[in-house]
């Protein structure tokens, strides 16, 4: 158990990450007390009864009352809303950070409502499930995966630093990136794949014939694992793309290019060129395996290369430093 990074942690909407987070920070004695707030009564309710946070509010003011961190865990197109709401009653000195799975409009949304006196620390894990709500979240989703830290510019480096000893504590590796590079790496890794899954799933519903039992019991692993993509949530989604939108459209753009040259070759009987093809793309995916990276695991995020000087004892120095302040 590690000393307390911040005494007191607000949790904004309460579902998969806001509750995984929760109880990877118990889990470290990360924070001294953790509140929460759930726009729904319901989700309020389900907090209280499964000892999700300390202390569950009935409104977003009382909950970041006091905090030292306040992490917006709503979805992106939310995230603008909540924070007016939250604005006036942030104190001072206090970071605020957001865990949507977009940057830049998030940036652009939450930005303009905060007080300078405090520090904004937008955060992005790349670890999540098909699941949603309160009840989803577990200890260990963070647990070697990446989470990237997205500062805005000018901003303090040791609010950066004490955010990164958070998620290094809740077990996650963390990397800095800005927001346009962020978002157009998370169109080619989770966005695009993800837009790819929903329409494979919706093409095969079309196929009536083909759906009730059959789709699920003559399945093999990769349309599985296309089912469990697109179960994922619709209003997370839906705001993913509409906050993504340039770099999603740009990387849909050469996957169709791509997609018709394959389909053509399919068509004129072209198997020197499907053959090149997926040797190459073999290759890639060996790479990553060569790399040490656990290829199993559902983490789109673990095609990020770690940047040259960072190593794993760097990284657990700084959480020490951090955690210890
Ligand atoms: N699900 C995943 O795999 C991952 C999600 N993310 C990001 O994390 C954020 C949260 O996602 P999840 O925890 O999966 O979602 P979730 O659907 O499990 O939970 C979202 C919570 O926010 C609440 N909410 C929605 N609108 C609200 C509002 N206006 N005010 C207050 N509460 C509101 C919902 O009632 C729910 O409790 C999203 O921005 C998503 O992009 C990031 C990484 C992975
Ligand atoms: O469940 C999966 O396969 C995921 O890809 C989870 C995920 C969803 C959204 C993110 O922004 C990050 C990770």
């Amino acid at each position: 158990m590690s000393a307390p990074v911040y005494d007191r942690v607000a949790l904004i909407g309460l579902g998969l990450i806001a509750s995984s987070m929760f109880w990877a920070m118990k889990r470290a004695g990360l924070a001294g007390e953790v509140t929460g707030y759930a726009r729904s009564a319901e989700t309020r309710a389900t907090a209280r009864e499964i000892g999700l946070c300390d202390r569950v509010c009935e409104t977003a003011a009382e909950a970041v009352e006091g905090a030292d961190l306040v992490v917006l865990c709503v979805p992106v197109g939310a995230m603008g809303a909540v924070a007016e709401q939250i604005a006036p009653h942030l104190k001072p000195g206090s970071t605020v950070s957001d865990v949507g799975s977009v940057k830049q409009a998030v940036i652009d949304a939450v930005g303009p409502h905060l007080p300078e006196t405090v520090h904004f620390v937008p955060s992005h894990p790349l670890a999540g499930t098909e699941h949603s709500g309160p009840r989803s979240g577990f200890a260990t989703l963070f647990d070697n995966r990446f989470t990237l830290l997205v500062p805005v510019e000018g901003t303090d480096p040791e609010a950066t630093a004490r955010l990164r000893a958070l998620w290094e504590g809740m077990g996650a590796n963390v990397e800095e990136m800005d927001a346009e590079h962020h978002d157009l790496v998370l169109a080619v890794t989770s966005h695009a794949p993800h837009l790819i899954a929903y329409t494979m799933v919706g093409v095969a519903d079309d196929l009536r014939r083909v759906t009730d039992s059959e789709v699920i019991r003559y399945s093999a692993a990769g349309f599985r694992d296309f089912t469990r993509i697109a179960a994922s949530d619709p209003t997370m989604w839906r705001d993913v793309f509409l906050n993504n939108k340039a770099a999603t459209l740009e990387i849909l753009g050469r996957f169709t290019e791509e997609l018709f040259a394959l389909q053509r070759a399919i068509r004129t009987g072209d198997g020197d060129q499907l053959f090149d093809y997926f040797t190459r793309t073999r290759a890639i995916r060996r790479g990553i395996i060569e790399a040490g990276q656990d290829t199993d695991a559902p983490d789109f995020g673990r095609v990020l290369p770690r940047p040259a000087g960072k190593t794993e004892a760097g990284k657990t120095e700084a959480g020490k430093t951090e955690a210890g302040g």
